[in-house]
């Protein structure tokens, strides 16, 4: 009989982790969360990273785009999320302007997603303009994960959420990015919407894991936002998406029940009263 024990838990996953699941191979798991309900069921399903993202601002706040998010409300769903989780990697989006103006800021901002609100890395979207402060947060011990393709906090420069890196030289452009922000210390690489063999090529030249969101299969691993691939999301359907299933439905149909119960008087019944 074997002496480990079946209810043992799997090692808590580190940065080192995801990378050292590159080397082997093996494909990395990522999706969103922004509560605690939700970080429990992804973390016990089994995810490996728990992207707490400023996509929050679609899906929690209703708004159209992720600029107006804000600081203090990611801590509040990145803390949110950490009480949830047991084993998975938590990664913090830093919202639009906590991290562009200077280094300091970044600091002072990545310091607070740590220490607040627990994060275990922080993610930033951009390139060269800001690995400066990357190689100052990682150095002062927070790991960072970049964020490369179509950068939605930049959605009022380019106009439109467009596949990106189509020409040459905004490909080159971006191999370019990917290599100054492996060097300056990131120990990942979110890749979103650009065409599957340029992926392919910055996943072949890097030694930090790519995650893949609508950059096609060759990336190490990746990441959709939990309500999209849940189905909760009807309006949302861009042509990367999976949906595994239709929450919306199922929900729908839940509360149309509980509503024509309450009317018929069936809820509540006997069994769900109180005799005193
Ligand atoms: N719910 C949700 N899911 C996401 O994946 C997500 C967010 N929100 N918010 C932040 C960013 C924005 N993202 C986006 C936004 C739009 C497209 C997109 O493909 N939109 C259109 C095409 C637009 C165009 O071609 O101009 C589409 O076809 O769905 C993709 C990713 C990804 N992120
Ligand atoms: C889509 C992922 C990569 C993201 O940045 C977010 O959810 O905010
Ligand atoms: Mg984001």
């Amino acid at each position: 009989m074997s002496t480990q024990k079946s209810s043992a838990k799997p090692a808590k996953i580190t940065t080192q982790t995801v990378v050292d699941m590159k080397s082997k191979g093996e494909k990395i798991s990522m999706l969103t969360a922004y509560d605690f309900t939700m970080a429990q069921i992804i973390d016990q399903a089994g995810i490996e990273i728990i992207l707490v993202g400023d996509s929050a601002s679609n899906v929690m706040a209703g708004h159209e785009t992720t600029v107006p998010m804000t600081l203090e409300h990611m801590i509040y769903h990145t803390s949110c999320v950490v009480r949830g989780v047991d084993r998975a990697l938590v990664i913090a989006d830093l919202p639009f302007m906590s991290y562009q103006v200077t280094t300091k800021e970044a600091l002072i901002s990545s310091g607070r997603m740590m220490k607040e609100a627990g994060a275990h890395a922080v993610k930033m979207e951009g390139g060269k303009y800001i690995v400066d402060t990357v190689k100052r947060i990682v150095d002062a011990g927070i790991p960072v994960m970049g964020h490369l393709g179509l950068t939605p906090q930049s959605i009022y420069k380019f106009g439109t959420y467009k596949v990106r890196a189509t020409e040459d030289d905004e490909a080159d452009e971006l191999i370019r990015d990917a290599k100054l922000l492996e060097e300056a210390g990131c120990f990942s690489l979110v890749l979103e919407k650009i065409p599957a063999h340029l992926a392919e090529k910055v996943t072949a030249e890097l030694s930090i894991p790519t995650i893949g969101i609508g950059a096609g299969p060759s990336c190490d691993g990746q990441v959709l936002v939990l309500h999209d691939m849940l189905g909760l999301n009807k309006e949302f359907n861009p042509r990367f998406l999976r949906r595994y299933a239709d929450l919306n439905s199922v929900m729908t149909d839940a509360v149309q029940s509980y509503i024509k119960d309450v009317k018929n008087k069936d809820f509540p019944n006997k069994d769900e009263q109180y005799g005193e």
